[in-house]
């Protein structure tokens, strides 16, 4: 378990002293996703740093595995810092050495010989899917593979705790998605502890279990991603949930009166997810068990997030009065809330 207390960063500047980190006090538990996000200069890369051991906090303590990290000696910092892999925005590889060369640089820092070094190295190039780059250099690479190559050397030294500062940044979205992707699939083989450091809501939603939300150097909401989505309470929150854009009502196309206008038939009915219920194949269950009946899907607007699904979804029930209420009543059976638009 990660935990910060109370802790500050103060910087003295010419005349004045800037706070970088104000009064953080958040918990990160064993092989959770955990996002920071915040705009620039809200005070994630200093906590990143007090987190890595870089600096040190101006007050307040950082516990990794009940070990506060203020006071380990020098050698222990060392060895409590390979327990830690970073990621970053442009990568930071270098050029001059191979993929394989790149990854296994940890390991030679670790002292740890050539045949493991490779044999290690290996491993965790075809975990993030670039088998038969080993030789090639970061030049011949793209973006998104060039972030693979720095996740695995990240992972080189099998840390449990894998910071990601934000590295999707520099990646168009499909990379970026793919990227994150990569980190989930990381998160549950290794069960690695993630902290997402990021400015991109969509990046805390896809992966994230758990967000705390930075500005001003202060932690000024956290929680479950899901219900931070749902419910976002500070201005600054709202913002960020709003860039992604979950606003689900807003994104159906139709209004009421348009959909039972061109679906006048049947019963159209609105269903709202708002937990577990939609990771459940929901509606290819319905065509299997009611074959009687007609169902089409007329638009929706369901965004996913690691604890559940949030949004609606309106489909048109085309069959008996009888077979269509029975359908209903399977929807609510499975804690869908559903709402009759139009009973043709
Ligand atoms: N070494 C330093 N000396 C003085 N001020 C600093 C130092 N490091 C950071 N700051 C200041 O602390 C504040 C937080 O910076 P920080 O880099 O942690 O923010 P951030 O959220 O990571 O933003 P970005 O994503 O742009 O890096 C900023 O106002 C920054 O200018």
């Amino acid at each position: 378990m990660i935990k910060f207390k109370n802790v500050y960063k103060k910087y003295k500047l010419n005349k004045s002293i800037l706070t970088a980190v104000n009064d953080v006090n958040f918990e990160v538990d064993d092989g959770e996703i955990y996002g920071i996000i915040g705009y620039s200069g809200a005070g994630k890369s200093t906590l990143v740093r007090i987190l890595d051991g870089i600096e040190p906090p101006t007050s307040g303590s950082i516990e990794i595995s009940g070990k506060d990290i203020s006071k380990l000696s020098n050698k222990e910092l060392r060895a409590q810092r390979k327990k830690i892999g970073m990621i970053f925005q442009h990568f930071n590889l270098l050029w001059s050495r191979t993929i394989i060369q790149n990854v296994e640089l940890p390991l030679e820092i670790s002292g740890v010989n050539k045949e493991e070094r490779k044999k290690q190295a290996q491993k965790f190039i075809e975990l993030v899917g670039l088998k038969g780059r080993e030789n090639d250099y970061p030049s011949e690479l793209s973006g998104g593979q060039k972030q693979r190559v720095g996740i695995a050397r990240a992972l080189a030294n099998k840390p449990e705790i894998l910071i990601s500062d934000e590295a999707t940044s520099a990646l168009d979205p499909q990379t970026t998605d793919e990227i994150l992707d990569l980190l989930i699939k990381i998160n549950k083989e290794l069960n690695l502890t993630v902290l997402l450091i990021t400015h991109e809501m969509h990046a805390i939603r896809k992966v994230a279990n758990k967000v705390a939300v930075m500005e001003n150097g202060q932690i000024v909401e956290h929680g479950s991603v899901y219900d931070i989505f749902k419910n976002p309470k500070q201005p600054i929150t709202k913002r960020f949930v709003d860039e992604d854009n979950p606003s689900t009502e807003n994104e159906l196309s139709m209004t009421v009166d348009e959909i039972v206008d061109k679906y006048p038939n049947g019963s159209v009915i609105k269903l709202s997810f708002n937990g577990n219920q939609s990771q459940q194949p929901v509606i290819s269950q319905m065509i299997r068990d009611f074959d009687t009946l007609e169902i089409s899907i007329i638009e929706g607007a369901i965004h996913q997030t690691q604890d559940g699904s949030m949004g609606s979804l309106i489909i048109q029930l085309l069959g008996t009065q009888a077979d269509q209420n029975k359908a209903i009543e399977y929807l609510n059976s499975l804690n869908i809330e559903t709402e009759v638009i139009n009973r043709g």
